[in-house]
């Protein structure tokens, strides 16, 4: 018998946000997949031909890649900083809107001028996409790497500057930090294994399914 598909999705604030859309697609996930105090990691859907699997973001790109999960749901930022040639990703699925940007002290980005920047030392869990950023315009981005709490490292002198994920603002402006460039929008992806792709018949419906649930999510 073929083994179920697995899709696996991040833990935290995408989940919220990933459940009606899995709804839509016609997948209905077992009740402990919402309760965050639930220490399980694999939960049955509606479909037994689909399972879920509920892991950190970063590692979402991972599972799939390696085949270990066949579909995933991932951040844009996710993908950019790992560039998988393994993923595909065919839907961009319209939830976890943030932006990626350069982050510094108020009192430093008022005598700041980063048109003269030739070599930058940045905190941030992104340090693919920040050094390609900025090698782009030949600046030098010097990156440490954190996995958290960036907004912490211009305040205890760790680097004058972050690259990290803006919504509301709320974070930066709580820590006394002002946003000086956009890197990227952000949103949400369906990913899946390009060998799955071609293999799972089951896989094809089910992006459709996904992009119909998209679709439906915007005319609502
Ligand atoms: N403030 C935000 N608003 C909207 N989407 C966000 C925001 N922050 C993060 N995201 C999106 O959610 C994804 C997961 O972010 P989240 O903050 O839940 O991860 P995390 O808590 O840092 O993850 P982990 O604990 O697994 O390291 C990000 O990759 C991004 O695509
Ligand atoms: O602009 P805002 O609306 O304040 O959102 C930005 C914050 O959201 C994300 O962190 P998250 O809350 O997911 O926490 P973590 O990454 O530190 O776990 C991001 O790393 C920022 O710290």
């Amino acid at each position: 018998m073929t083994p179920p598909l697995i899709i696996a999705v991040p833990k935290g604030r995408i989940l919220a946000e990933a459940v009606p859309l899995l709804q839509r697609a016609g997948i209905e996930p077992e009740a402990a997949f919402s309760d965050e105090d639930s220490r399980a990691l694999r939960f049955a859907t509606s479909n037994p031909g689909i399972d879920l699997i509920r892991v950190r973001a970063f590692d979402v790109a991972t599972f799939v890649a390696h085949g270990a999960a066949q579909l995933g749901i991932v951040g844009s930022d996710v993908l950019a900083e790992f560039d998988y040639s393994e993923l595909y990703a065919p839907v961009d699925l319209g939830i976890g809107h943030c932006r990626l940007s350069v982050a510094e002290p108020a009192a430093l980005a008022a005598t700041d001028d980063p048109r003269g920047w030739s070599h930058v030392r940045i905190a941030t869990k992104y340090p693919h996409i920040t050094r390609a950023h900025f090698e782009a315009r030949g600046v030098q981005a010097e990156c440490v790497k954190l996995n958290g709490a960036m907004e912490l490292a211009p305040l205890l002198g760790l680097a004058p500057r972050i690259v990290d994920l803006v919504s509301s603002g709320r974070t930066l402006k709580e820590n006394g930090l002002v946003e000086v460039e956009v890197i990227a929008e952000v949103t949400s992806r369906l990913i899946v294994n390009r060998a799955a792709f071609k293999t799972r018949t089951e896989v094809v419906p089910l992006v459709e399914a996904f992009r119909r649930a998209v679709d439906q999510t915007r005319a609502a």
